[in-house]
This record gives structure tokens, C-alpha cells and sequence, in this order.
């Protein structure tokens, strides 16, 4: 029965996988970051419950349809289970900017799906880990709490919000992999 004390929620692009700022269309542009695949594998492995929440507005705009996006998620689920971890839940909004739903980051709503999926009353203590502010505000939203990679747009966000390195709130971490060592580590 998942926890929300050892819930960890990831963002996609940036995160798990190499982002694009033409958009990750295709199977081909896919390229999950193998440190992420071990990281996600040495999370569940470790008992943690490991989620995924992505924005997709790639759909929306026609870049791609749900169809290769589900190409894609079968994909790393297979790399995830070939590495002996696994993936309990990937959610995503296929909206954009414009569409006015409730589950596009900053908004909170793919990580209150995951709660409700997961059969949590609260997110709170839960993780979600981002290379984006939006990211980081959908998951405070929630009473998750914040870790920036600063693979995928990480470096950017930083660049565009320092403060988020000092709030003393938000951990900072050079890729997923750093942010699994650093949670196991304080782990009994
Ligand atoms: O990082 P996650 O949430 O997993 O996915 C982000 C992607 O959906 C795309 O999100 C877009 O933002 P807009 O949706 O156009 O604002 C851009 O940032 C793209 O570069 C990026 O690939
Ligand atoms: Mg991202
Ligand atoms: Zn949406």
C-alpha cells in the first residue's frame, strides 16, 4: 500500500528522459537518461512508490498523438522492469496553454489523479522532482515537497529564479540520480 511519506512524484522531459525545445514528438527522440532508468529502479527497489506526472501539450498543438505517447511510456516502463524497478503510475495532460484545464503544471490536478489513483488521502510529504518552477508549484500545491534537477531546463530555471538554490525549502540536486543517493542515504 503506497505512502505518501515514500511517494516520489517526476517529471518527464528534463528528468527521466532528454527534454527538447522542439518538443520530444517521436519513439526516436525518447532517449531516457540511463541514470534516471537506475535511479527509478533503486527507488522502487528501496520500497519507495515512484509516479510520473508530464505535461504533453505536444498533443494539443498536433506535434504527436496519444498513441506515440503511449509508445513512449511503454517504453520506459519496459527499461524501468528490465532494471527490476517499476513505475506505479504515469499520468499526463495532453491540453495546452490555452485549453483551461485543471491538469496542466503549474496546476496541480495529474498529481491529485495520482493521489486519488493511488489511493492516498494526502500528498503531503510526498516528493515531486522537476526540472521547471512549474513543476516545483504544482507539487507545493499539494503539500509535496520540492527537489530541482538541473538536467533538462534545470539550469535555466535556476538561472531564471537563484532564490529557489536559497529558500532553504527547495533541494537542488545535479540530476535524478544525485536526488535517489541523497533520499537513500537517510534512509534506516
Ligand atoms: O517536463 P514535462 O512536463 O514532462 O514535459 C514538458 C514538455 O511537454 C514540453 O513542454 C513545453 O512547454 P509548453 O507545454 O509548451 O508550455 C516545452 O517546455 C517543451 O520544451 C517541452 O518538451
Ligand atoms: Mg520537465
Ligand atoms: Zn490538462
Amino acid at each position: 500500500m503506497p505512502h505518501a511519506d515514500k511517494l516520489v512524484i517526476l517529471d518527464r522531459d528534463g528528468v527521466i528522459n532528454r527534454d527538447s525545445d522542439d518538443y520530444v514528438k517521436s519513439l526516436d527522440e525518447f532517449l531516457p537518461y540511463p541514470q534516471a532508468i537506475d535511479a527509478i529502479t533503486r527507488l522502487s527497489r528501496a520500497g519507495w512508490t515512484v509516479a510520473v506526472a508530464t505535461n504533453q501539450s505536444g498533443i494539443a498543438r498536433g506535434y504527436y498523438d496519444e498513441s506515440t505517447l503511449a509508445a513512449m511510456h511503454d517504453r520506459l516502463r519496459s527499461l524501468v522492469g528490465q532494471a527490476g524497478g517499476e513505475l506505479a503510475r504515469i499520468v499526463h495532460c495532453p491540453h495546452g496553454p490555452d485549453d483551461g484545464c485543471d491538469c496542466r503544471k503549474p496546476l496541480p490536478g495529474l498529481l491529485t489523479r495520482l493521489r486519488d489513483e493511488l489511493g492516498l488521502a494526502t500528498l503531503e510529504g510526498s516528493w515531486m522532482v522537476g526540472d521547471s518552477l512549474r513543476d516545483l508549484e504544482a507539487g507545493e500545491a499539494v503539500g509535496c515537497r520540492p527537489a530541482l534537477v538541473r538536467t533538462g531546463k534545470g539550469e535555466r530555471t535556476l538561472a531564471k529564479h537563484p532564490a529557489l538554490a536559497e529558500d532553504g525549502h527547495t533541494r537542488v540536486f545535479v540530476d535524478l540520480a544525485a536526488f535517489v543517493d541523497w533520499l537513500l542515504e537517510g534512509q534506516p
